[in-house]
């Protein structure tokens, strides 16, 4: 068996939460409140700076070029993607100003950038990855079940179904089989642990989102 597909088994009921989640379900059928979208679009443009710059780290730490490549060309296009949602829904929704991160999206970034730094690189990609499959997932799942009619979120929906994401998702899985294949178990285990964690810090960035999360102080 893969190391992915042992590692999605262990996420498969965070992921059907997900979908089940009402951010996700108000989304697909277009009723999601504006406020709660555009907090999500907010913390997400904080959310993707950070993500950007963990995966800068990766690509730094890679043994080989062809994925120093890959990850390199991850991180840019997670910032073409915030700069993106600067220049579209930022502006369609009258978005404006800089954003602290919430205490979620803060948990969530600073995982992700402590794995970059201090964790073995394998372990560090094993944390990455759910934000690229978890997304597609959920992105397409969202885009198939779609109601008739307009949808003012039609754009991020069909960002993350769309094809061009969908073969970086595979590369990077691919990534993560490949190095999980010169581990140890160990090592596997941790890397499926750092993929466990992530996934639960997805749920609950989706769920600060619908709740419009603020610090308590
Ligand atoms: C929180 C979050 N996770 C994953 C993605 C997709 O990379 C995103 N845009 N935002
Ligand atoms: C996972 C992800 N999300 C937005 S961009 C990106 C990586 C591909 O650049």
């Amino acid at each position: 068996m893969k190391w992915s597909e042992n590692a999605w088994d262990e996420i498969e009921n965070i992921y059907c939460s997900i979908i089940e989640m009402p951010f996700n379900q108000e989304l697909l059928s277009g009723t999601l409140l504006l406020e709660r979208f555009q907090f999500y679009m907010q913390q997400d443009g904080v959310y993707l700076v950070e993500f950007s710059r963990a995966l800068s780290l990766i690509a730094s730490r890679c043994f080989n070029h062809p994925y120093t490549l890959d990850f390199i060309r991850f991180a840019e296009g997670a910032i073409v993607v915030e700069r993106s949602l600067h220049e579209g829904y930022f502006k369609q929704f009258n978005v404006t100003g800089t954003t602290e991160a919430s205490p979620t999206c803060q948990n969530y970034t600073q995982f992700l950038l402590t794995k970059a730094s201090l964790d073995q690189v394998e372990v560090a990609m094993a944390a990455v990855l759910p934000c690229f499959w978890i997304y597609k997932k959920a992105g397409d799942y969202i885009y198939a079940n779609q109601h008739e009619g307009i949808n003012p979120y039609q754009e991020w929906i069909n960002t993350y179904a769309g094809e061009e994401f969908g073969l970086l998702v595979e590369k990077a899985i691919a990534i993560c089989d490949a190095v999980a294949e010169t581990c140890s178990a160990l090592q596997r285990e941790q890397m499926t642990k750092a993929f466990v964690m992530a996934s639960k810090l997805e749920w609950m960035f989706w769920d600060s989102a619908y709740r419009l999360e603020k610090w308590p102080v």
